[in-house]
């Protein structure tokens, strides 16, 4: 009973801090000293799955370069990453209905292979300019460890993992601006081409994200449908941000490697039951996320 003193045995599941402030504590559901009754309760409340997936590693991935909205394939390790993927979510037992993904080849491409491996290619691919990565202006093509080394890696830090402040803009004399927005690709989407972002900050992928899960992912998830979102490391940052109430620091500390699997529980009202889990072999999980935590680090030959 709540205000009963016995506070242990009333500890929200799943809920955190974070959720706390954003109000997501609404969601959870309450503990009781009946054992079995809470299994039953956590089984009611996890009604809907979510899959998000930043693509296979790709071409400039391998290269430490920031990539975001430059078109590039994956590489031989990336497809097999995807590959790995599909065949640990059919280990699984995952049953997809629709998989949604950005306007990148990287991404689509990671979407086919981990349906190809589940045995699941008539599953439908949906995409949308809106899922793709985070637009890194100015910055995009460059290497990592370079810029960390010409301007420090506090700064290449703020770049790539502050929430609301953006790089500099692309701009037309830029090598890659010309191959972006010339693309037909992105002659039809639903904003006219000039509207189309020149930098990004993490809360400005969240902004332009936001549409699109609210009006049509969203629903089709709450109808009961197993979703997968083939995208990319800060598409996926964004939305599970918003989708668990990190708080605009705590994001900073959230990492998420290629070809790595993040579930989401859910309940009816899309609110998260538990922490989001990055699947697969813990060691190997935790390499991944050193290994793009270390990207940002001044080393003299950029690797
Ligand atoms: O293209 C990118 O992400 P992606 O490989 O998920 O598509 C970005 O360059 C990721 O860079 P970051 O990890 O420094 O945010």
């Amino acid at each position: 009973m709540i205000g009963s003193g016995r506070t242990r045995a009333h500890e929200p599941v799943g809920s955190t801090n974070r959720g706390r402030r954003a109000g997501l504590n609404s969601g959870f559901h309450w503990v009781t000293s009946d054992p079995s009754k809470n299994r039953r309760r956590v089984s009611a409340m996890a009604s809907h799955k979510l899959y998000l997936l930043r693509h296979g590693e790709g071409a400039w991935n391998k290269e430490n370069r920031f990539c975001s909205w430059v078109d590039q394939k994956l590489s031989e390790a990336g497809v097999q990453e995807a590959r790995d993927c599909g065949l640990l979510l059919k280990s699984q037992g995952c049953q997809l209905d629709v998989v949604y993904t950005s306007l990148l080849s990287r991404s689509a491409q990671t979407s086919w292979l981990v349906a190809e491996a589940m045995g699941q290619e008539w599953v439908p691919v949906v995409k949308s300019w809106r899922l793709n990565e985070r637009h890194y202006g100015s910055l995009i093509g460059l290497n990592r460890a370079e810029m960390a080394a010409v301007h420090g890696e506090q700064q290449v830090k703020v770049w790539r993992r502050s929430y609301d402040v953006a790089p500099p803009p692309i701009e037309p004399s830029h090598p890659y601006y010309a191959e972006i927005y010339e693309d037909r690709r992105y002659g039809a989407c639903d904003v006219p081409a000039g509207a189309l972002p020149r930098a990004e900050s993490l809360k400005q992928v969240l902004d332009r994200l936001l549409p699109y899960w609210d009006g049509v992912v969203a629903p089709v998830v709450k109808s009961g449908r197993t979703v997968l979102i083939s995208a990319h490391g800060n598409s996926c940052r964004a939305l599970l941000k918003h989708l668990e109430g990190i708080s605009d620091e705590d994001i900073a500390g959230v990492t998420l490697p290629t070809g790595i699997p993040v579930l989401l529980e859910l309940d009816a009202d899309l609110r998260p039951v538990k922490k989001h889990q990055l699947l697969g072999d813990p060691a190997k999980v935790q390499a991944a996320i050193k290994k793009v935590e270390d990207q940002g680090k001044a080393l003299p030959n950029g690797k």
